[in-house]
């Protein structure tokens, strides 16, 4: 499994003093903060407080993209040994919750501690990933504790905060007032009965036992409800699917390649089109492939950008050698652009406002990126469906050493 370290990090040393808490710079390498902003950007749903988009694990397991899971492992597995050896426990710790959540303009939290509702009485520890940075992504959204050291905690890319989850950190985090913050949050449980892992593991059994290891195409994601895509702000809103795509420049077609009016019965809110097969179009120009559903389109248009600078770096590569690029059918547009209405100076104001992406695009860069993510995601297919056995005969997700894999025949 791919290192997650930025560098390598000396152990904290044991949480002393009334507010126990250490900041860990650098804990998170710059690739792995992209590949979670990718899996962010292409699965998130709208979140459970105002201006916030979140991507749970077990919102992945249930929309097809259980295999987006593989890079937390050892993600998981590190913060889980920070918490334990900085707080130096002598019990179990489980996982309660893992996510990558964005906090859009707007989104703030007052002064309280991870703990202070009944039904987060379980948490006993916090761990904060930042995945990008104050200042250069975003305005805002400074961490600040009512007492003790670091008092406040300006993000940056890599860096982790750990906390206890009690009264003795009592925090808050400053309005977000451009731009979009991304975190990697985990709630730590001493209690058995709030282990995130059985949950998750139920999820991927039944999603594996609906596909073959041999099956085309068995990671093509799944939409969840429409509603859940759709971020309200104000009295308006708009679909982050649509509007994720329209930000980057890209607009969704009729896959049929013709307009068609015919497509949407007249009764049915356009939005169930982004369920539906389609293409994806850039100005005037219509791109060959057909996507299953508007997510399966996104997920490569982020993956594109993720890619971007190693496309770049192929595209120098094969002008100086011999030209063996692929070109892309690119049709004309005739129409027939989908009736998806959006909100695109909200839309703009929430995904795009602070910083503008200055690279210009290359179809055959595109297609490239599409086979590229064709492969990344059915290696991390196949990866899962050899895990699911260790991990379902432990009843826990971790990382299983290359060593064992090669030793052990899995049941
Ligand atoms: O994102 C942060 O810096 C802290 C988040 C927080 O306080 C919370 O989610 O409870
Ligand atoms: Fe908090």
């Amino acid at each position: 499994m791919a290192d997650t370290t930025a560098s390598p990090t000396a152990s904290p040393p044991p949480a002393s003093g009334d507010h126990p808490r250490v900041l860990l710079r650098g804990f998170l390498s710059r690739e792995t903060c992209k590949e979670m902003e990718f899996v962010h950007r292409s699965c998130g749903a709208a979140g459970y407080r105002p201006s916030v988009v979140s991507t749970s694990l077990p919102h992945l397991a249930a929309t097809g993209c259980g295999h987006l899971i593989l890079p937390f492992v050892p993600i998981r597995e590190r913060l889980r040994d920070a918490v334990e050896s900085f707080f130096d426990c002598l019990f179990d710790v489980f996982i309660e919750f893992t996510g990558l959540i964005s906090w859009c303009k707007g989104a703030s939290i007052g002064w309280h501690s991870d703990d202070n509702k009944p039904y987060l009485r379980q948490r006993a520890f916090t761990a904060v990933c930042y995945l990008n940075n104050h200042g250069e992504d975003y305005k805002g959204g400074i961490l600040q504790f009512q007492d003790g050291d670091p008092s406040s905690i300006v993000p940056v890319a890599g860096d982790v905060v750990i906390y206890t989850a009690d009264n003795r950190n009592v925090h808050c985090v400053t309005e977000v007032t451009e731009g979009e913050r991304l975190t990697l949050t985990l709630w730590f449980t001493r209690n058995r009965a709030y282990d995130e892992d059985p949950k998750l593991l139920t999820f991927l059994s039944q999603a594996s036992l609906n596909c073959q290891p041999t099956e085309q195409k068995s990671y093509i994601p799944m939409p969840a409800s429409d509603n859940m895509y759709w971020f309200s702000y104000d009295q308006s809103g708009f679909d982050i699917r649509n509007a994720r795509v329209q930000f980057l420049g890209f607009s969704f077609h009729s896959s049929s390649g013709e307009h068609n009016p015919a497509v949407l019965p007249a009764e049915d809110d356009p939005i169930v089109l982004l369920g539906k097969q389609l293409r994806l179009g850039r100005g005037d120009a219509v791109f060959e492939k057909i996507f299953s559903n508007s997510l399966h389109a996104l997920q490569v248009v982020q993956f594109y950008y993720w890619k971007a600078p190693e496309l770049a770096a192929r595209r120098e590569q094969s002008a100086i050698g011999s030209r063996t690029g692929c070109y892309p059918a690119i049709h004309h547009s005739r129409g027939t652009e989908l009736p998806l209405s959006c909100n695109h100076t909200l839309a703009q104001i929430i995904f795009g406002s602070f910083k503008t992406l200055e690279s210009a695009f290359y179809w055959n860069d595109f297609a490239l990126a599409v086979a590229m993510w064709e492969n990344y995601s059915e290696e991390l297919k196949k990866q899962l469906l050899t895990l699911l056995p260790y991990w379902l005969s432990n009843g826990t997700i971790f990382v299983v050493d290359s060593s064992e894999l090669q030793s052990a025949e899995p049941i």
